[in-house]
């Protein structure tokens, strides 16, 4: 039996399996086009962007490891490492910006002068492949948040400088979401924080919810953009106390009608963002996601298969909320094939939405409202151990996409033939 037969037969008898739990899998495979999730394009070439030659990482409390060979350096390779990457997924993604990523022509450009221009080849880029955009500013790797502050800089020109930042990123926003048709989501993050006791956490407060209404003062269509604001809880060097702490971000989404993001790297280990979803979601429209693994601190480690991804997921099905959640991923490691870690790292969070609508919901959802508390445990633990990666793999067959482990040796032919010789 060739591979194809086999995927087929085994496709066969999984419908089969989850039928007589009452899911219907074809119709999962189909409702899998609804996942789109936005590909980070910072994981090409470990954050540094292309704003001068040899450009890294530097400060803002975050921080890629590692040293593997073939990591992007200029925006050619860039993209065909994210043609290869999207060569390997089913479904459809989009694709998400940093400010850094911009085509400055190497002129230095700075971060207050950037415009359209330096991302119309993206916007055209993203129209060929029929892909949406999505924007962040970059409040970091920069001399003027060299000293752990930005838009909550109490140096009245460095505050100035990162409000002009974020509004012409919000304007670059609202232009690739009207060229392409599809909203494109500004995701303001800072890093800034304290590394020691601060004593006056009011006034870089006060001076970021300032600055915030300021660079988002211009109301831009729905239809082109949305505006997210993404909190955390402590960076390298930033331990101590973080201005945009997710108290002080959700009252700001609340009160503004902006997205909250959420990085499940930036919550305390005990925290789970997927119980925070449906809490965001009865005052706010909608919510961003930055989905990432954090080992023991927010470390942007690959994202896997774990229980914490599959929460995530698990509350969005079971309250379709598909329509109001953006899908974002955030991770960075260099120790590895960097291709190889957005394939795993994106495969692993589609099949923890493919997981999710493989539940059989209302048989739960009934043994919880009647009390039945043994069963509901029973279920939720036999259904773990039902054929997923049976429709998974069909799944990636009808997309015409490598199944089972066979992007191992694709992505292993591209360290070879591409990556090995930059
Ligand atoms: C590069 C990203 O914007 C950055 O990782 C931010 O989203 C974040 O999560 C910082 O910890
Ligand atoms: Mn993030």
């Amino acid at each position: 039996m060739d591979k194809r037969e086999l995927i087929e037969k085994a496709y066969e008898l999984a419908r089969e399996q989850y039928k007589a739990f009452g899911v219907d899998t074809d119709a999962v495979v189909d409702k899998m086009n609804d996942v789109q999730i936005s590909l980070h394009c910072w994981q090409t070439d470990d954050v540094g962007g292309f704003e001068r030659p040899d450009a890294e990482l530097g400060g803002g409390g975050i921080q890629v490891t590692g040293n593997f060979p073939g990591k992007a350096q200029n925006i050619d390779q860039m993209r065909q490492d994210l043609d290869k990457v999207m060569s390997l997924l089913p479904g459809k993604q989009r694709l998400n910006l940093h400010a850094i990523y911009g085509e400055f022509g190497g002129q230095l450009v700075d971060r207050d002068q950037i415009e359209v221009k330096h991302f119309q080849g993206w916007i055209d880029w993203a129209k060929q492949r029929g892909m949406g955009l999505d924007f962040n500013a970059t409040c970091f790797s920069h001399p003027k948040a060299d000293d752990g502050y930005t838009l909550s800089s109490k140096n009245e020109d460095v505050r100035r400088f990162w409000v002009e930042h974020v509004k012409r990123c919000r304007a670059i926003t609202a232009e690739m979401g009207k060229q392409l048709g599809s909203p494109s989501v500004h995701n303001t993050w800072i890093p800034d924080g304290s590394k020691d006791e601060l004593v006056d956490r009011n006034g870089h407060r006060a001076l970021l919810k300032k600055s915030l209404d300021e660079a988002f003062a211009h109301d831009y269509p729905r239809e082109f953009m949305l505006d997210a604001v993404e909190s955390k809880l402590f960076g390298i060097g930033a331990e101590f106390m973080t201005v945009g702490s997710h108290d002080f971000y959700l009252g700001y989404a609340i009160k503004n009608n902006k997205l909250i993001c959420l990085d499940n790297g930036h919550f305390h280990p005990t925290e789970q963002v997927g119980d925070k979803v449906s809490a965001c979601l009865q005052f706010v429209d909608d919510v961003l996601l930055h989905i990432t693994r954090g080992v023991r601190w927010d470390s942007d480690h690959v994202v896997v298969l774990n229980d914490e991804i599959q929460l995530i997921a698990s509350e969005i099905i079971r309250n379709d909320f598909l329509n109001r959640v953006k899908i974002g991923l955030d991770f960075f490691d260099a120790s590895i094939n960097r291709v190889g870690a957005y394939v795993v790292g994106t495969r692993a969070t589609q099949q923890a939405f493919m997981r999710a609508m493989l539940e059989p919901y209302a048989i739960l959802k009934d043994f919880e409202e009647n009390g039945k508390y043994f069963e509901r445990l029973a279920l939720l633990e036999v259904m773990k151990s039902r054929n997923f990666g049976a429709v998974w793999d069909y799944y990636c067959l009808k997309n015409s996409v490598p199944a089972s482990d066979d992007f191992i040796a694709e992505i292993q032919k591209y360290e070879k033939d591409v990556l090995l010789n930059r």
